[in-house]
């Protein structure tokens, strides 16, 4: 028996952070994805192999214990390296809405076109191709509702505190306003998104970053409150400039969303030098994208793809990003 699932990467447009706690935000699936295999193994543990990352892990199906085959990252970086991603392939595969869990020996292939750590949502779509691999392995059904809810619940579990919003993305594709009370809600833009994106080498960490917000907001409540209650507002703004097609309104507030995500401190020198390249060189608006501290930030450029491009490639890497309507496939 073989499974195969897909899901993608996503890019949020405004709102990273702020959607933690409660407030809107605007993301839009991307053309890179995560691509699960799953067949029956031939021993009794779970092999998980992602080529792309060299990552050779196996899960222990009476433990639950996660161990590296090759152990390069923990060799190399032994008081940080928690086995990452491999966390939320296992959450996922013993969730109970899959109505079975691994019972015999599985060898699980990831390949991954969407860079780890970069703020573009893989682990959501490793969550998400994760989930839907196995419902077709276990011959379950799962609508995509449910889909959306436990891969929600597996960020949820491995990072500590999230929002629905990746994993809402991830499942359903296509370019969308998402709110927590009435989930993501298709935008049609009246202009034209073309996007670079240009990422540090440097990956950032999502569980960390959220929890060095919250801890800000507990230190000086009275300050970051507002500038998150602000960052609503400018989502809010930003949805009504893209159905208007107000360009250079949209570029502003992307430059404001960047502002306010400096004040919550997940900006780096690395993302600011790509970002302000990015101005110089013609974007209408430059942010961060995803949690910050590393990762990746993007550029609005209409009309200037081409020269933004080639600016931040010649500070870091940086590719031109499309809009994905697919979500989850399987
Ligand atoms: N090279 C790597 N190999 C395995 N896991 C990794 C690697 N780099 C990062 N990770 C883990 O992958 C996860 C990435 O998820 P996250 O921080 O949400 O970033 P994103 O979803 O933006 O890619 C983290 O749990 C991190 O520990
Ligand atoms: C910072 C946050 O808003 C987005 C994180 O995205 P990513 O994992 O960095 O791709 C966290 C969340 O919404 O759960
Ligand atoms: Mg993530």
């Amino acid at each position: 028996m073989t499974a195969r699932a897909s899901a993608p990467g996503k890019a949020i447009l405004f709102g990273e952070h702020s959607v933690v706690y409660g407030k809107p935000a605007i993301a839009v699936a991307v053309d890179k994805r995560a691509n699960v295999t799953i067949r029956e193994g031939n021993d009794d543990s779970i092999h998980v192999k992602i080529p792309e990352l060299d990552v050779y892990g196996v899960i222990d199906i009476e433990t639950g214990l996660i161990s590296l085959e090759n152990d390069i990252l923990g060799q190399e970086n032994p008081d940080t390296f928690d086995a990452g991603i491999l966390k939320f392939i296992k959450s996922a595969l013993f969730r109970t809405e899959l109505g079975s869990s691994p019972d015999h020996g599985m060898d699980i292939t990831v390949d991954l076109e969407i860079p780890i750590g970069a703020g573009l949502g893989s682990s959501a779509a490793i969550t998400v191709a994760t989930l839907a691999a196995a419902a077709r392995y276990y011959h379950h059904d799962l609508s995509l509702e449910t889909l959306a809810l436990t891969a929600h619940q597996v960020e949820l579990e491995v990072q500590g505190a999230a929002s629905p919003l990746d994993t809402t993305v991830s499942t359903h594709g296509g370019f969308l306003y998402f709110t927590h009370e009435s989930g993501g809600v298709k935008i049609k833009p009246a202009l034209e998104m073309p996007l670079v994106v240009g990422y540090t080498s440097q990956p950032g960490n999502t569980g960390l970053l959220v929890q060095q917000v919250r801890k800000l907001c507990n230190d000086h409540p009275t300050i970051i409150k507002p500038i998150i209650g602000l960052m609503g507002n400018v989502t809010n703004h930003a949805r009504e400039s893209i159905t208007h097609g107000e360009e250079e309104r949209v570029g502003e507030l992307m430059n404001i969303n960047q502002g306010l995500l400096d004040a919550l401190g997940v900006n780096t020198d690395e993302l600011s030098r790509l970002i302000y390249h990015a101005r110089s060189a013609g974007a209408l608006g430059s942010k961060l994208t995803g949690a910050g501290g590393g990762g990746s930030m993007i550029a609005y450029c209409p009309g200037k793809t081409r020269e933004v491009l080639e600016e931040l490639q010649s500070i870091d890497n940086a590719f031109l990003v499309g809009m994905s309507r697919k979500g989850v496939t399987w």
